[in-house]
């Protein structure tokens, strides 16, 4: 895949670890993976907000936003899903350089491609978060009419419908928004943050 040639990287005196200090926390990508309407969204955004009130320098990378612009040339089929999550895997990695936490939240229904960007990653600096709800629980949250206009047929090849999910087998984090509020999901999400020493 790689057509660049003859490129040399350039280093800079002002590196992760000098940022980090600067900042006062770790940075790390806080990966959340999950079936549309599972939460990923919601529980993203309210992470964000309670880290901002901590001091945490954040950012959010969502699906749906990233498909507005850097991405907008892809589409669902598998092969496209997997360029979306090699892309957001390289944007979080620059983001992890430049010192924050970094919430991404993306279907990533593939197992492979998210390894892959956890591999792309430091050791420490992947954290999974597998956002757990049954298919039907996401079908009759229904946030956007997706799974209506899927089941109608006007949407092909929508997860969880007639596309895959495959779930995480061994995630850092699992919340279960089917038996989990929203404000205990954020705080599980903190309380590992601070317990393994993310945030100092
Ligand atoms: N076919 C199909 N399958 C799943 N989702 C679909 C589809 N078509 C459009 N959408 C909308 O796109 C959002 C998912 O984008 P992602 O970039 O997170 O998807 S993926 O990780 O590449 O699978 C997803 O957002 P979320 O509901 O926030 O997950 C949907 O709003
Ligand atoms: N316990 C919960 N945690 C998160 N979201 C919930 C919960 N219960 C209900 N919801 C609702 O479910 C929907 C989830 O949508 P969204 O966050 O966009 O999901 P995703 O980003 O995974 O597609 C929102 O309308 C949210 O208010």
């Amino acid at each position: 895949m790689a057509k660049s040639e003859n490129i040399v990287w350039h280093d800079s005196q002002v590196m992760k670890e000098h940022r980090r200090k600067l900042n006062n926390h770790k940075s790390a990508v806080v990966w959340f993976t999950g079936l549309s309407g599972s939460g990923k969204s919601t529980i993203s955004v309210a992470l964000e907000k309670e880290l901002y009130q901590m001091g945490v320098r954040t950012y959010r990378l969502d699906g749906d936003n990233i498909r507005h612009g850097l991405n907008k040339n892809l589409g669902f089929s598998p092969e496209d899903r997997k360029e979306n999550i090699r892309r957001i895997g390289e944007v979080s990695k620059l983001m992890v350089d430049a010192g924050l936490l970094t919430l991404s939240a993306f279907i990533s229904p593939y197992r492979e491609d998210r390894d892959d960007v956890r591999s792309l990653l430091g050791d420490h600096e992947f954290i999974e978060v597998f956002v757990d709800a049954s298919v039907e629980t996401c079908e009759s949250r229904d946030p956007k009419g997706l799974y209506k206009k899927a089941r109608a047929g006007e949407i092909k090849g929508f997860t969880g419908i007639d596309a895959p999910y495959e779930a995480p087998v061994n995630p850092e984090i699992t919340v279960d928004t089917d038996k989990q509020s929203l404000a205990e999901s954020v705080a599980e999400i903190v309380a590992y943050l601070k317990g393994q020493g993310y945030l100092e």
